[in-house]
């Protein structure tokens, strides 16, 4: 699908002990009578009563899980969800979920509806991140979670829909595009990210597909969408990360050597995205991945071709910033907010339409020769998602 061979890259969560009271209103933390009755030892209190106490919470925790997934219980959920709301259209479809749109039936309000597979130990992985975070957040360009149904193998999450389409496919159909445009599109995208920042979450998968138009109006605002990869810190504060994920174009270079990594990665997604807002094209690109790879790990790219000499300094000051190899030199969020180009909105810059170039490379990659190469990517991934200007869409097995 991507522009490179790419798919994404998921992670192996630490442990991986999913367990399902993940559901609504439990967190996996809160399934925990041996850690009552360890914390309680610690204490050196009378064992016989401790044990009673192990034993009590271990039955009643026994209960919940039986209960949660007494095929009564999930039937019910399932009965609920569609009691509730009536499916519409099938949006999109992604490595373990379908989107479909729905109405609420007693509101007729229109919602989306991600309807995860977690049959499969990805699928459950992914839904686990995705409502770690969607649980936690509250924020104007962040999608918003409306209420999660789960049965047996499949959770519905029901959210806000957004119907004003993909990034770029709103570029291509306006007349104009400008470094103006771009940075009001940016603010967004980084008020949202620094707001996950500030709740030690790392998305670990920006790109142009999960930034979607919330209404087709030209006031509308984006919304970040698709945290399947997501990382929820830890509450002793750690931010580092080690797992290898993310989608090949947009993966930074500490990733790619393997270091424990922090929130900055996102940083360089932006650095990626801003760079294809701006003409079209992507920094880092090849088929291969390993070609790719190195690329990034050399942190070259140019500004070769048009629209580059119609592009303030200042804007590629700003790219420049973000595409920086060493990630404590790397903007955060907010001084991405506070950099010259954003605080004066380009003002200072020429306001040059931008808009023929970047569909004329956007154009290039829809080429029938680059479709070709698109769909046997395409394959390659089990992706079905029909987007049209996707760069370097996929996920790819797991690495380490
Ligand atoms: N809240 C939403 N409103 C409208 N469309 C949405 C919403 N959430 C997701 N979509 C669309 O649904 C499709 C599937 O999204 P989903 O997040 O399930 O998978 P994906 O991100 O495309 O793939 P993957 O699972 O590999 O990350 C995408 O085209 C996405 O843009």
């Amino acid at each position: 699908m991507g522009c490179g061979t790419s798919s994404k890259v998921v992670p192996e969560l630490p442990g991986s002990s999913f367990h399902p009271s993940w559901g609504k209103g439990v967190g996996r933390e809160s399934c925990g009578p041996l850690q009552m009755g360890q914390g309680e030892a610690g204490h050196g209190g009378h064992r016989g009563t401790r044990e009673a106490a192990v034993e009590a919470a271990q039955k009643m925790q026994v209960a919940r899980y039986r209960a949660k997934f007494d095929p009564r219980v999930t039937a019910r959920q399932v009965y609920l969800f569609f009691i509730r709301y009536d499916i519409q259209a099938l949006i999109g479809r992604g490595s373990f979920s379908k989107v479909v749109r729905v109405e609420q039936r007693v509101t007729k309000k229109p919602f989306a509806i991600k309807m995860v597979e977690t049959g499969v130990k990805e699928g459950r992985e992914a839904c686990e991140s995705e409502l770690n975070v969607l649980r936690r957040v509250r924020h104007c360009n962040i999608v918003q979670l409306i209420e999660i149904f789960e049965a047996q193998d499949r959770v519905y999450i029901v959210m806000e829909l957004a119907t004003g389409g993909e990034l770029f496919d709103r570029i291509i159909s306006q007349g104009t595009f400008t470094e103006r445009d771009a940075i009001i599109i940016l603010k967004m995208v980084v008020d949202g990210v620094r707001y996950l920042h500030s709740l030690q979450i790392t998305h670990r998968d920006l790109k142009p597909e999960n930034l979607l138009y919330y209404h087709p109006g030209a006031e509308s605002k984006i919304l970040i969408t698709d945290f399947g990869l997501a990382h929820s810190g830890n509450k002793n504060g750690n931010w580092s990360m080690n797992t290898f994920c993310g989608t090949p174009e947009y993966i930074a270079p500490e990733i790619l050597s393997r270091k424990p990594y922090t929130n900055a990665v996102d940083m360089w997604a932006l650095g990626v995205i801003t760079y294809i807002l701006l003409s079209g094209s992507l920094p880092f690109e090849d088929e291969n991945h390993m070609r790719l790879y190195r690329k990034i790990l050399k942190g070259k790219y140019n500004y070769k071709g048009e629209p580059w000499s119609n592009v303030s300094n200042s804007a590629k000051d700003f790219i420049d910033r973000l595409l920086t190899l060493d990630s404590n030199h790397r903007m955060t969020a907010g001084q991405a907010l506070n950099h010259p180009w954003v605080m004066t909105m380009a003002i200072t810059s020429p306001m040059k339409n931008l808009q023929r170039s970047i569909s004329w490379n956007l154009m290039l990659r829809a080429s029938p020769h680059s479709q070709c190469s698109r769909s046997a990517r395409a394959s390659e991934s089990h992706h079905s998602n029909g987007s049209k200007h996707t760069w370097g869409k996929n996920k790819t097995g797991t690495l380490g």
